[in-house]
């Protein structure tokens, strides 16, 4: 059996600037994670996921997956990332294989079943290609991951920009900026998987910027806890700089902001020019290990969402997200919305080794929940391979 995990990501800067092609955000993967189980099985596979109560088999047949159900269903990430792994198996000539997909997300709340917002579908798709990848002994790269999930993500939609596959591929805090997705989906109709791993992509940049040991064990706080104990997370933080995340209460709806912002047109060059000086700037200070200029950096990209929702006559920062940043800026903490907004998540930054007690109590009062996350030093990664055959050419 493969067990493979794949962590949430959290948008740190450049949220919608990195929708068009080529623009920048920077990431961080967080210590939740998506589990892939991959089983081998007979004569056909099956996906299961703790996300629904229905199970989806499928079968090789000639060249070809078939699957039992239309592909636009819940399990499309899924059939995605099957597809493309298995495209690339072929062109290798390693010999087909059944297997059960079993998923498991822990990204969202376990008491309440409550969305976070910490990714689920990109996370989903990168656990997935990595467990493929470990059934037929592909010894994947991380930025192969990254290629593979995102190759099988463009087959669903061209809206995301990958920012989420990025960094649940790579873990840590992550550079980024997207590929032209209309680029890559023709691409990969006339292109073989194998030159798409190896090809340049318009667009694409990816990063990882901090130096966390990504084998470095996690720190081990129970995920109802409130925030970490100063000191639990002393071996995880040798970034310069640390970021606390507060939940609204309430989940986003990405793909309507993101259609109600961009509406028909791309946003305005200038903007999406002093985001990217913003991710240059923050990128400055991860790899610099000089702090001074947080608060500056984070509250122009917070001014800059603000321009632009009002520009487009639409919401990115709601009432109980301005009391999140308000409370976290009294208590010196630099901080703003983190992804689409308009709910979910807000992120309060500084430098690492802050001590958090009165920005939790600031956040508890303003009716703020303090989520118990912290930056993943992990990717997604292999946990257990006890399937995998010495020379997996031999099995059929
Ligand atoms: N546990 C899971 N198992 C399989 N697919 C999942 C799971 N969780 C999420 N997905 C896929 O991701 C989709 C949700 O993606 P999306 O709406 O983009 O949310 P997010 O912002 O969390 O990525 C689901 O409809 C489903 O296709
Ligand atoms: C607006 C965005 O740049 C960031 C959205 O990030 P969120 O963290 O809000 O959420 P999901 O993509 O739904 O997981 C859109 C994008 O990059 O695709």
């Amino acid at each position: 059996m493969i067990v493979t995990e794949a962590p949430g990501k959290l948008y740190v800067l450049g949220e919608y600037a990195v929708v068009e092609p080529g623009h920048r955000a920077i990431l961080i993967a967080v210590d939740r994670y998506v589990r892939v189980e991959a089983r081998p099985a007979e004569d056909a596979g099956t996906l299961f996921s703790t996300g629904t109560d229905r199970s989806l088999s499928w079968r090789h047949s000639g060249d070809v997956v078939d699957f039992d159900e239309d592909t636009a269903g819940f399990y499309r990430y899924l059939i995605a990332a099957l597809d493309t792994v298995e495209g690339l198996r072929r062109e290798k000539g390693i010999a087909a294989r059944h297997y059960e997909l079993h998923v498991s997300s822990h990204l969202d709340d376990a008491a309440t079943g409550t969305k976070f917002g910490l990714g689920s579908s990109g996370a989903v798709t990168v656990a997935a290609v990595a467990a493929i990848g470990g059934i037929y002994g592909l010894e994947l790269t991380p930025d192969q991951v990254y290629r593979l999930a995102m190759i099988a993500t463009v087959q669903v939609t061209r809206t995301t920009s990958g920012g989420d596959i990025a960094a649940s591929a790579l873990g840590g805090w992550v550079s980024y900026a997207s590929p032209d997705r209309q680029w890559l989906f023709d691409a990969s109709r006339e292109r073989s998987v194998a030159e798409l791993l190896d090809a340049p992509w318009p667009g694409l940049r990816l990063e990882r910027l901090d130096e966390l040991d990504p084998d470095g064990d996690d720190r081990a706080v129970p995920a109802t806890a409130g925030f970490a104990e100063p000191g639990d997370v002393e071996s995880v933080e040798e970034s310069p700089l640390t970021v606390r995340v507060g939940w609204t209460g309430e989940p986003a709806d990405t793909p309507e902001l993101v259609g109600r912002l961009r509406k028909d047109t791309a946003l305005p060059a200038d903007l999406l020019d002093r985001s990217d000086d913003l991710v240059e700037r923050l990128e400055h200070v991860l790899t610099s290990g000089n702090t001074d200029n947080v608060a500056d950096i984070v509250a122009a990209a917070r001014a800059l969402l603000g321009e632009l929702a009002q520009q487009r006559a639409s919401i990115i920062e709601t009432p109980e997200l301005t009391e999140l940043v308000e409370s976290a800026l009294k208590t010196g903490w630099a901080a703003k919305s983190s992804g689409s907004g308009g709910g979910d998540c807000g992120i309060a930054v500084g430098p690492a080794g802050r001590d958090d007690r009165d920005l939790e109590r600031a956040w508890i009062s303003a009716n703020i929940r303090p989520l118990p996350l912290r930056v993943s030093p992990r990717g997604q990664k292999i946990l257990t391979d006890s399937a995998r055959p010495t020379d997996p050419r031999d099995s059929a």
